[in-house]
């Protein structure tokens, strides 16, 4: 099992733990909103430390943000099978492709 299926399936299998033995579960108590709010706070300090180009530290801070990304997930009932299925889809086809037909669509506007 891969690091971020074992990741998932303890955060499921936390759903009904008490607050106060589980941060997944406490963090869940307080609501998808509370959860974005917190993978928002991790996704900065990961950010930081992708400026300052420690890697121990980045490495640390990338784990924060995927355990708290699945989190989330986890309080809107978004799976994570269901974004590796997002991920199949999108296999094989460029970014910049993909980029150049949105442009296309909507008459030309670059982002
Ligand atoms: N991967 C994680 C994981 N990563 C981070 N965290 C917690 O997320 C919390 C972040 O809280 P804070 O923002 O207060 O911490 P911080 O980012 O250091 O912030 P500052 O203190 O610097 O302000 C800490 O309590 C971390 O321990 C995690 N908590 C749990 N897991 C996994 O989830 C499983 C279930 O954990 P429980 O739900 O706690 O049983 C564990 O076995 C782990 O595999």
């Amino acid at each position: 099992m891969d690091a971020l299926t074992r990741l998932w399936t303890e955060i499921e299998a936390r759903r009904d733990a008490s607050p106060d033995e589980s941060w997944t579960a406490r963090l869940l108590s307080k609501g998808p909103e509370k959860c974005a709010e917190k993978f928002g706070e991790e996704a900065v300090e990961a950010i930081i430390e992708a400026v300052r180009g420690d890697p121990e530290r980045l490495t640390s801070e990338a784990a924060d943000v995927l355990y708290h990304l699945l989190v989330m997930l986890a309080a809107r009932g978004v799976t994570l099978d269901d974004v590796a299925r997002e991920l199949d889809a999108r296999a094989g086809r460029s970014g910049l492709e993909e980029k150049a037909a949105r442009r296309d669509e909507s008459g030309g506007a670059t982002g």
